[in-house]
């Protein structure tokens, strides 16, 4: 088959991929797009947009109850959870259908298989063979390999997303976003919920003071908690369910295993060393402008890169924009500009943060001021029924400036994102407290945080 040559050849169709190759061909870059799965990419398809439907259940379903008996009569609601996959494939499958066109109305060429490198700037998928002056590797992150005996009956978040039915226990491997999350919805359809985490706690990139609020109330929601071990083993059983062996000698029978053990870049079926791209377990490494340090005609980004900023949508779409400037203008000048990014991990209530962490803080030089506090007894707070919350902010006390941001409760996810502004930009805390944010809301909260 005849070699088919672009200016730029994109790697994957997630919000970084997808961003760069629109931008391209729309700067008049002859360009070429390869998905190995249906086009998309993780956060619409697979992540972030079907996750927050669910979570959003939870987060109805647990709001009722919490206001019941105050705000409105003794109410008794369920998630109906095959009704909920409906309602999310009303968000992933036009996805799917209109994605892939989308492309080709920007002229894109759009190739379906997993790529794998054969040379420098040479590609093959499937029997296509492509080269391009460019090439995009935004190949996203999987989930991490689990060495343990019948890891494989551990269900990845991607089947979690799609199951049409619960069984009656759950138990998640790793205590992260993803099993948290999870683990919310699924303990507000009254199921028994089992997270095990092998650090000392779960959600470790979030304020310990809060985290140990939150997994005192999702105790209080049916949440069970076995940390500081690791599951060594999982049987099939001959009912169909699984028994999950720790390290701690505790044996537990469920009727399905989440892995929620963390994702790593997916980098390792590229061959990578065909195109002489350097790499390690973070990811391709990469300069400042988003391209590979030993291969120049090779760029990457979001999940797949070695950049050390979380693997979240808004980095991904960050270093998307930084390199479609830099393959337009045909020298290297943008550099991602990210800024404090404020993390969401949205548990019921969610539990949010920007900047450094108190720890961090104390860690510096910098002579700073903690305020923290419990939240649950403030009039936004109780007029929703019962409800835990609480905030810690770190503010530097010779620049006033904020340095880190740390929130538990309700709108948390949205309240973060004023702190964040607000870092970004410079404002003081004496700025932010002299703001009249109107009242009664969330955002008001913020003045007597400060
Ligand atoms: C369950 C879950 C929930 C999440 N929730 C959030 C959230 O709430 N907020 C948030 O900010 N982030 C969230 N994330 C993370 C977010 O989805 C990622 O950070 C984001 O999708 C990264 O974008 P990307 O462009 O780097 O890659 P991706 O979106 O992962 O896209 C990469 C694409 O490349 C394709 N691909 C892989 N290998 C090849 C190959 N060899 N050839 C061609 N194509 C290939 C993949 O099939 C995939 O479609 C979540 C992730 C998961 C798993
Ligand atoms: N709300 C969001 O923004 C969101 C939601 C989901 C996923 N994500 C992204 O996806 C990534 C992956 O999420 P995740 O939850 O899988 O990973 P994670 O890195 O957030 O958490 C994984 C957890 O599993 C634990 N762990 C690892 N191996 C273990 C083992 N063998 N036994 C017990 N515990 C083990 C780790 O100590 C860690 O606490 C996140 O880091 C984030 O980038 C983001």
């Amino acid at each position: 088959m005849a070699v088919q040559h672009f200016d730029v050849v994109v790697l994957g169709t997630g919000p970084s991929g997808g961003t760069v190759a629109k931008k391209s061909a729309k700067a008049g870059h002859r360009v070429a797009i390869v998905e190995a799965r249906e086009f998309g990419g993780t956060c619409a398809l697979r992540g972030c947009n079907p996750k927050k439907v669910f979570t959003n259940a939870g987060s109805l379903v647990n709001g009722v109850r919490s206001a019941s008996g105050k705000l409105i009569a003794e109410a008794n609601v369920e998630i109906d959870w095959s009704l909920l996959q409906s309602f999310k494939r009303t968000f992933t499958e036009p996805v799917v259908k209109e994605s892939e066109a989308s492309f080709r109305e920007a002229g894109i060429a759009t190739f379906h298989g997993a790529a794998k490198f054969t040379g420098s700037t040479h590609l093959e998928v499937g029997q296509e063979k492509l080269t391009a002056d460019r090439i995009l590797i935004a190949t996203g992150a999987m989930p991490a390999p689990l060495e343990f005996s019948g890891s494989e009956h551990a269900i990845l978040s991607d089947e979690f997303l799609d199951l049409s039915e619960l069984p009656g226990e759950l138990l998640f491997i790793g205590g992260g976003y993803v099993s948290m999350e999870f683990a919310h919805v699924v303990a507000r359809t009254g199921r028994r919920v089992i997270v095990v985490e092998r650090g000392k706690s779960v959600l470790s990139g979030f304020d310990p003071d809060l985290v140990a609020m939150l997994v005192e109330y999702s105790k209080s929601q049916g949440l069970e908690f076995h940390t500081d071990c690791e599951v060594n083993q999982i049987d099939k059983l001959s009912d169909g369910a699984f028994r999950v062996s720790l390290d701690n000698g505790d044996v537990m029978d469920v009727g399905l295993v989440v892995h929620g053990a963390g994702r790593v870049p997916n980098i390792s079926s590229l061959n990578l060393g065909r195109a002489d791209i350097d790499h390690d377990r973070d990811g391709i490494k990469v300069d400042k402008y988003m391209r590979s340090t030993s291969n120049p005609n090779v760029f990457a980004t979001g999940d797949c890169a070695a950049s050390d900023m979380p693997r979240l949508t808004p980095v991904a779409n960050e270093e998307a924009r930084i390199v479609s400037k830099n393959l337009q203008s045909g020298n290297l000048q943008a550099i991602p500009d990210y800024g404090p990014v404020a993390k969401v991990a949205f548990t019921t209530p969610s539990i949010a943060s920007v900047g450094l962490s108190e720890e961090q803080a104390e860690k510096s030089s910098a002579d700073v001021n903690v305020r923290f506090d419990d939240t649950s007894t403030w009039g936004s707070v109780r007029k929703l029924g019962t409800m835990v919350a609480g905030y810690k902010v770190i503010i530097d006390k010779e620049s006033d400036l904020i340095v880190g941001a740390h929130l538990l409760g309700p709108a948390s996810q949205e309240t973060i994102n004023l702190f964040a502004l607000a870092m970004k930009h410079g404002l003081t805390a004496t700025d932010m407290k002299s703001t009249l944010f109107a009242f009664p809301t969330f955002a008001s909260d913020v003045r007597r945080m400060l």
